[in-house]
């Protein structure tokens, strides 16, 4: 018997959307992902939801614009990229969320500023004082300055773990972390036509971590392994976190209503 999922009770929420769930293979906006996203994202503001948005996409949608087809190796030309891309994902959420009355704010963090006292605090507040007003900040890796001097590879553009590292910071009951996958599997769907989807894990380890492989498309960068990481310091925070498939957003609404969708990751 899994848990009770209680996840109507989750006031403050935060949400991640992978690079895959917003634009399409070609790099063009997937439009009726982001409609629906911002749909969604506003109607939870309305019922009284605290809702902070991590999405990815701006590499993605930078190689869009200058219609390259394969994600280039050097960093530099990936920070480029995002750099470009940025701005036009800003412009199209401001363009979509407007629709609804919702405002929206950006906040570009690396990993890294929520280690040192300072800068947590001045991170700590403006996410409070935009939630107290009702705003959706709208986070993304700072992708211009985020290159780990050990381990970029690893740590550059990594929204999984960064969605993780804010929802604990704020506090958040919930962390829900939308991809182009129903959830977490005992192996990866994309090789084995076999492949079982779990519906509850309460607990990570090597096991677990041996089932999860990379990113199954040119866009996404961490595939699951990242993603259990987040869920790890998700469960190590007492917090949860679902693994759900974002191709239809409006699945938060479901998800809040306690439906079994997806894999949720919860301590028993
Ligand atoms: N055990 C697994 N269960 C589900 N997906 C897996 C698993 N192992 C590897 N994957 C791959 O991870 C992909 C999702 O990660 P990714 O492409 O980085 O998505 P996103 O852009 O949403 O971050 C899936 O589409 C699938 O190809
Ligand atoms: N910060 C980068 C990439 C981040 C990333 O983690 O991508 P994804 O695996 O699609 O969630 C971007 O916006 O393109």
């Amino acid at each position: 018997m899994g848990l009770e999922r209680n996840l109507q009770q989750a006031k403050r929420i935060v949400v991640k959307v992978g690079t895959s769930s917003l634009t399409h293979a070609n790099g063009l906006f997937n439009l009726q992902a982001i409609d629906q996203l911002s749909y969604t994202l506003s109607g939870l503001v309305n019922e009284g939801k605290e809702i902070v948005l991590v999405s990815s996409g701006a590499i993605g949608v930078g190689m869009g614009q200058l219609r390259l087809t394969q994600r280039p190796q050097s960093i530099p030309e990936q920070q480029a990229l995002a750099a470009i891309g940025q701005s036009q994902l800003m412009a199209v959420y401001q363009q979509r969320f407007s629709l609804y009355g919702q405002k929206i704010s950006q906040v570009l963090l690396t990993h890294d500023v929520l280690d040192y006292p300072h800068s947590r605090a001045n991170v700590l507040n403006t996410f409070d004082t935009l939630l107290s007003w009702g705003v959706i900040p709208i986070v993304n890796e700072n992708d211009t300055v985020a290159v780990a001097e050990l381990d970029h590879i690893t740590k550059f553009g990594d929204n999984d773990q960064l969605s993780a590292i804010v929802a604990t910071a704020i506090n958040a009951d919930l962390l829900v972390m939308l991809s182009d996958i129903a959830g977490f599997y005992n192996k990866n769907p994309q090789k084995y036509s076999d492949a079982q989807l779990i519906t509850e894990i309460n607990e990570i380890n090597e096991q677990t971590y041996q089932a999860a492989e990379g990113s199954g498309t040119n866009l996404g960068t961490g595939g699951m392994t990242t993603k259990l990481k987040a869920a790890e310091m998700m469960l190590a925070a007492n917090k949860k976190m679902i693994l759900a498939d974002g191709s239809n957003p409006s699945i938060i609404f479901k998800i809040l209503n306690n439906a079994a969708i997806g894999t949720l990751f919860a301590k028993k």
